[in-house]
């Protein structure tokens, strides 16, 4: 009895010595690793994840990858369209939006008899095309004037509006862009405008329609006031291999602008681009930012051209964009964006009588190349809906 009892003794004792061991040995694997801390480590708060010495398999964290210094990529460099070709196409497009304007006055000067209801017609055509009251008086006293003495068939008529519309767009202004610097430095272009206007964006079709010219180009990024539009712009300029001088958001716009030059100076850049932020919430502030801008930038090399970008669907509200920016920069040239969007190309005539400064490009598409060099001549057989 007494060994028996021993016996179950000892039994008992053996199951519960295996039985815990395999209960921690349990416990002990899933029981997660303490994390390894320096002496020193600071306490950390709940919201701060725990710092391991381990590397952490970056997929795997709570399913949110990390943010991980991936190798760059290894980027094709893009060909961009030649000006001739990009011309051929743009011009389609451009008949496309505003081939009503000139086909709609073609038809209302070909009727049999062109009365004053027709006149009037006439000058609510031009007016809602945007040409602005001051320039539609213009052309209407011009096309009477000549209708009258030349009268004539629909293809004198024709020709007519043509010429007309042709002069009020004027066919003399120096529409070349300032790109060439002076002393071997670089040609700077600074390009204002406010946000949303297409600013970035023309800067990176710029920036390719001069790297198709074999121009060397540099860009800055000036826009320092959205972290996004550098970053726009340094995709603009990884696609074609030029290089992108950025700052920290919010940093000193003058600032990056000075650095690109410089850069572009030490390079031997042909052109540098320069983005610059378009706040407007009111004229002294961007006065301010713009005057400085220039007056830095010029410590390096002359400023050879001011685009201003407008996006031509906001029809009288970017008029009024155009004349603040023209009173605190000296604009020498006109980017009239999303002509692609709007039937209302008379802007073209009035932004130019408006600022007594010509539109130099016009942007027509959301596509990289969508951005072609102003021609009077194409733009007015466009309105006329001729396509070549
Ligand atoms: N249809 C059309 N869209 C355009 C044209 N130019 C620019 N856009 C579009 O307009 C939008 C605004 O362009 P951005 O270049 O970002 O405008 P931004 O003025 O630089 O604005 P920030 O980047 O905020 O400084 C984008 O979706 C462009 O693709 C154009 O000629 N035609």
């Amino acid at each position: 009895m007494t060994v028996l009892a021993l016996i179950i003794v000892l039994a008992v004792v053996a199951v519960l010595v295996v039985g815990g061991g395999v209960g921690l040995l349990v416990r002990s694997r899933r029981r997660p690793k303490p994390p390894v801390q320096a002496p020193d480590a600071p306490v950390l708060t709940a919201d701060e994840p725990p710092t391991t010495t381990e590397p952490e398999d970056p997929g795997t964290l709570d399913g949110v990858p990390p943010e991980v210094e991936s190798p760059a990529p290894t980027t094709t460099i893009e060909r961009p369209e030649g000006t001739e070709s990009r011309l051929v196409r743009l011009r389609r497009r451009l008949a496309g939006s505003q081939g009503g304007l000139g086909r709609g006055l073609l038809a209302l000067l070909s009727r049999d008899r062109v009365d004053e209801d027709t006149w009037e017609e006439i000058e609510d055509t031009l007016i809602t095309a945007d040409v602005g009251v001051g320039p539609t008086q213009e052309l209407v006293a011009r096309l009477r004037e000549r209708l009258r003495v030349e009268g004539g068939s629909t293809a004198s008529v024709a020709d007519v509006l043509r010429e007309e519309l042709t002069t009020l767009v004027g066919r003399d202004a120096d529409r070349s862009l300032g790109t060439t610097g002076a002393d071997g430095g670089p040609g700077v272009v600074l390009v204002v405008g406010v946000n949303g206007t297409g600013k970035t964006t023309t800067v990176g079709k710029l920036a390719r329609m001069l790297v198709a010219e074999d121009r060397r180009v540099l860009l800055g990024a000036a826009d320092t006031f959205r972290a996004a539009a550098t970053e726009q712009l340094s995709t603009w300029g990884e696609r074609v291999g030029v290089e992108v001088v950025t700052g920290p958001e919010g940093g000193d716009p003058a600032s990056v602008a000075f650095d690109a030059v410089r850069r572009g100076a030490e390079d031997g850049a042909d052109v540098v681009l320069v983005d610059t932020a378009g706040r407007l919430q009111n004229k002294a502030g961007l006065m301010d930012e713009l005057g400085k801008v220039k007056r830095v930038v010029e410590k390096q090399a002359p400023v050879t051209e001011v685009l201003l970008v407008l996006d031509a669907t906001t029809g009288q509200n970017g008029m009024t964009q155009a004349r603040v920016f023209a009173e605190v920069v000296d604009v020498t040239g006109i980017v009239l964006t999303k002509l692609d969007g709007s039937a209302k190309g008379g802007i073209v005539v009035a932004v130019q009588r408006e600022l007594g400064v010509p539109v130099k490009l016009v942007g027509l598409g959301e596509g990289p190349d969508d951005l072609a060099p102003f021609d009077p001549d194409g733009f007015v057989a466009a309105l006329l809906g001729e396509t070549d």
